[in-house]
């Protein structure tokens, strides 16, 4: 058994750097039957802002939410606060975060429980950027994700829904290709179908060294005008309170003065100091755009490189 597994899984095609590939048919027959429907009507959507005109696509965010033990230091008083994932990319404005609905928690059930995608039970999708394409036009641009407050070694996983469309992977350096005896520098494209109900993995290295995008659809080749709906589930270990006050975790800056705000407990037992959230601050901002611009760029540069301390504004 496990040795047919592990055969399969070295004929998978593999893209990028080699830890990223697809995985067909994911969620069961019924659900994948129901899901796209079901997460166009019930999803609340908003139009995304980026540098002041609205993205070619529909966006809805929703996130895992629990309750935490707020412990304020010279107290010793308990009380309880609420908290979701956040999850900072380019946007004029952070769209804001809502609870997991219904469907979409059944497919992060499912998800969640396959070990290739959360590194053999480590790490938690608890957050999904949902996008609704509404037809061939709408695209997303070439961009790597930005890892700032994504949870090391965790993969992101990503689900198509309706109809087929294709990634275009394209790494940020060129690099030498051989053709005829003649070697020339280029950046490297590969294409990757999206069927319904599939997943792509997308490793933090293939993100560290290449882009990816998906372009308008190609009607005369054969490609469908159809909608089409992704969720971008990843696990992220930043949080902020859902007060908007607080935000605590891997991606906060967490050589800021300290605060008399407290520390909350999660349900984990892990334990952070709270760290007020800094908005209309466009020098912070300014910095935090230089950084995701600087990770769209780089393959040589880490997330601990690019980020450094972290950050506190949203
Ligand atoms: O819709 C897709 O498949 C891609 C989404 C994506 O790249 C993203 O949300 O970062
Ligand atoms: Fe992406």
């Amino acid at each position: 058994m496990e040795s047919k597994e592990a055969h399969l899984q070295e004929q998978q095609e593999r893209f990028g750097e080699g830890d990223s590939y697809v995985i067909h048919d994911v969620l069961p027959t019924e659900l994948a039957a129901e899901a796209y429907e079901l997460v166009r009507t019930t999803v609340q959507w908003d139009q995304m802002l980026h540098k002041g005109g609205s993205v070619p696509r529909l966006i809805a965010v929703q996130g895992e939410q629990n309750v935490a033990t707020l412990v304020k230091d010279v107290q010793t008083e308990q009380s309880q606060i609420l908290y979701a994932p956040l999850y900072r990319h380019p946007a004029d404005e952070q769209l804001a975060c809502h609870a997991y609905s219904a469907i979409v928690a059944r497919i992060a059930a499912v998800l969640n429980a396959d070990p290739r995608l959360t590194a053999g039970g480590r790490t938690r999708l608890n957050h999904v950027l949902v996008q609704h394409y509404r037809d061939g036009r709408d695209l997303i641009t070439e961009h790597a994700d930005k890892t700032l407050d994504v949870f090391p070694g965790s993969v992101v996983v990503n689900l198509s829904l309706g109809a087929t469309r294709h990634l275009t992977l394209r790494t940020k350096d060129k690099r030498a290709v051989t053709a005829r005896g003649i070697t020339q520098e280029q950046r490297l494209a590969q294409r990757v179908e999206l069927p319904h109900n599939s997943v792509f993995v997308l490793g933090l290295e293939t993100n560290r060294c290449w882009v990816h995008g998906i372009r308008p659809a190609r009607v005369q080749c054969g490609e469908s005008d159809g909608g089409r709906i992704s969720l971008t589930f990843r696990a992220i270990h930043t949080y902020e309170t859902t007060d908007g006050r607080f935000l605590f975790g891997g991606g906060a800056d967490s050589t800021a003065p300290a605060v008399d705000a407290g520390s909350v407990i999660l349900p984990n037992g892990a334990k952070y100091s709270l760290q007020p959230v800094i908005r209309n601050d466009e020098e912070a901002a300014d910095r935090l755009y230089k950084a995701f611009s600087t990770e769209n760029k780089s393959s040589k540069l880490t997330a601990p490189e690019i980020y450094r301390s972290g950050f506190n504004v949203i």
